[in-house]
């Protein structure tokens, strides 16, 4: 039976871009993602959403709104990504603690980045939102 993994992704904007980060590990290293992770027994998303937001880039992000949740089908596991639109909080620092890259991506720079397979679906929804500019 493949594993089933639910997930949560922020979407954190800011002037019309988004902040995409690369994995360093694991099987999909190198790709590009939106920074979240696995939601844990008893948690809400939201609640799990500001935890892996803290672990991984030691910041605070508030939630503005969901956006959409992707279902996909990697070889070894399914994958339900639920994605909310995010904002930093504060001065808008962060720090990768976990990630090998970061970078602030607009509409015309979106597609630079080898997204992971989940995530086209969603860049194409992010600029048909305009959420990207
Ligand atoms: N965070 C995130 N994960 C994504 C995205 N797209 C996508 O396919 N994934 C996949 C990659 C991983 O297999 C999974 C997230 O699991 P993870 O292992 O990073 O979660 P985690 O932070 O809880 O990790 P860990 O504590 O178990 O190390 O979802 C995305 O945009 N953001």
């Amino acid at each position: 039976m493949s594993r089933h993994l639910n997930v949560v992704a922020a979407i954190i904007e800011r002037d019309g871009s988004v902040l995409a980060t690369q994995r360093a590990t694991g099987s999909l290293a190198g790709g590009w993602e939106f920074p979240g992770g696995k939601v844990e027994p008893g948690e809400e998303p939201r609640e799990a959403l500001l935890r892996e937001i803290r672990e991984e880039l030691d910041a605070q992000v508030s939630i503005e709104r969901h956006v959409t949740d992707i279902d996909h089908a990697y070889d070894d596991f399914t994958l339900h990504l639920q994605c909310y639109l995010c904002h930093l909080e504060g001065d808008g620092a962060y720090t990768l603690m976990e990630h090998a890259d970061a970078r602030w991506l607009d509409a015309l720079s979106i597609d630079s980045v080898p997204w992971l397979p989940a995530d086209i679906a969603l860049i194409r929804r992010i600029k048909r939102e305009g959420i990207v500019r």
